[in-house]
């Protein structure tokens, strides 16, 4: 046994008890693999408590060690200062925004993350709805189930892939995949970044109005912060024009959401591909309405396989927090 009292070979629960981790809302992950991670932790589920929180949290103060979060799962200031025995969140997410950092660096808590292990799975939908928007795919579909094409409609053209301007807003591992996934289809990226990269010979933009006006689709794959949020504004869609098509797989508070949608609706620009929403799962019922909107559920991150690979991420990190070895895919928090 290590001196957090946890023990690898753990099989008798009396002698060794399983570690206490927290849970303040259900992971996605939960859903498909709860049992896996219940034979080694055990979860306390603060949403399943008739306690309020504060004082659900007050009673498990000094037990709990760590906790397990998602992407949509704020961990804020008062919820780590309630808890003095924390010493690690893991989160099921890339994106980190809903953790407060700052806080975590001031006390010391270790943060481990899904680092870039959805990237390919993001970039995949990213494509996909760019390609559904651009062909129309949805609104095709839409367009044979509803009978409109058996009853003589006409279904207005779609328009090429190949050949167009693409411009990657963050070209982090999943800016980098959607790149690499839209070369072969004879686009030519673009990009805007909080720096250039000398990996890639694409154009750098370290503006993104610039990059807005120079391309035609953009295709928005940064992480959400205080520099980013409502980055995506009124300029910047004007700036992509009449027939730009926006695709959002990063957070969608990073575009003003009621800006985009009075540029769908006025025709300022010529679509959008969303996979990602403000306040989710609220989705604006304009936006529903669009024939020239492609939506996804929040669902670019997770597939079977991914979901696999994450929940022995989890275990991982959380195993090496309990013996006291290093993190699998800890985030670096900088000073
Ligand atoms: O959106 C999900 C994530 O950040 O992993």
């Amino acid at each position: 046994m290590d001196c957090n009292g946890y023990h690898q070979e753990n099989h008798d629960q009396n002698l060794f008890p399983k570690p206490k981790v927290l849970v303040l809302e259900p992971p996605p992950v939960f859903k498909y693999h709860e049992d896996k991670l219940s034979q080694k932790f055990h979860f306390l589920k603060a949403w399943d408590s008739p306690l309020p929180l504060d004082q659900f949290l007050t009673t498990h103060a000094h037990s709990v060690q760590a906790i397990l979060s998602h992407g949509t799962c704020p961990v804020t200031t008062s919820t780590i200062r309630l808890l003095p025995s924390l010493g690690l969140i893991v989160t099921t997410s890339s994106g980190l925004n809903q953790i407060d950092l700052q806080e975590c660096r001031r006390r010391g808590v270790s943060v481990a993350y899904a680092g870039s292990l959805f990237s390919a799975d993001v970039a995949d939908i990213a494509v996909g709805l760019l390609i559904d928007a651009l062909r129309k795919i949805s609104a095709g579909n839409r367009y044979v189930t509803q009978g409109l094409w058996a009853n003589n409609g006409d279904f207005s053209l779609g328009s090429k892939l190949g050949g167009r301007k693409v411009g990657i807003v963050g070209l982090g591992s999943i800016g980098l995949e959607v790149g690499k996934r839209l070369e072969p289809f004879g686009c030519n990226i673009l990009y805007s970044s909080r720096n250039k990269k000398s990996s890639v010979s694409y154009p750098y933009y370290s503006n993104v109005c610039e990059l807005a006006a120079n391309c035609e689709f953009l295709i928005i794959c940064c992480e959400l912060n205080d520099q980013t949020r409502h980055m995506i504004n009124k300029e910047v869609l004007l700036a992509l024009g009449k027939k730009g098509l926006i695709i959002n797989v990063g957070r969608g508070a990073i575009i003003d959401e009621q800006e985009m949608v009075r540029c769908l609706m006025q025709g300022e620009i010529a679509g959008a591909g969303l996979d990602v929403f403000e306040n989710e799962p609220h989705v604006p019922s304009e936006l529903i309405a669009l024939d020239n909107v492609v939506l996804s559920p929040h669902r670019a991150v997770h597939t079977e396989e991914t979901l696999m690979a994450l929940v022995e991420l989890v275990i991982g990190n959380l195993e090496a927090f309990f013996s006291n070895k290093p993190l699998l895919s800890p985030v670096i928090l900088d000073e």
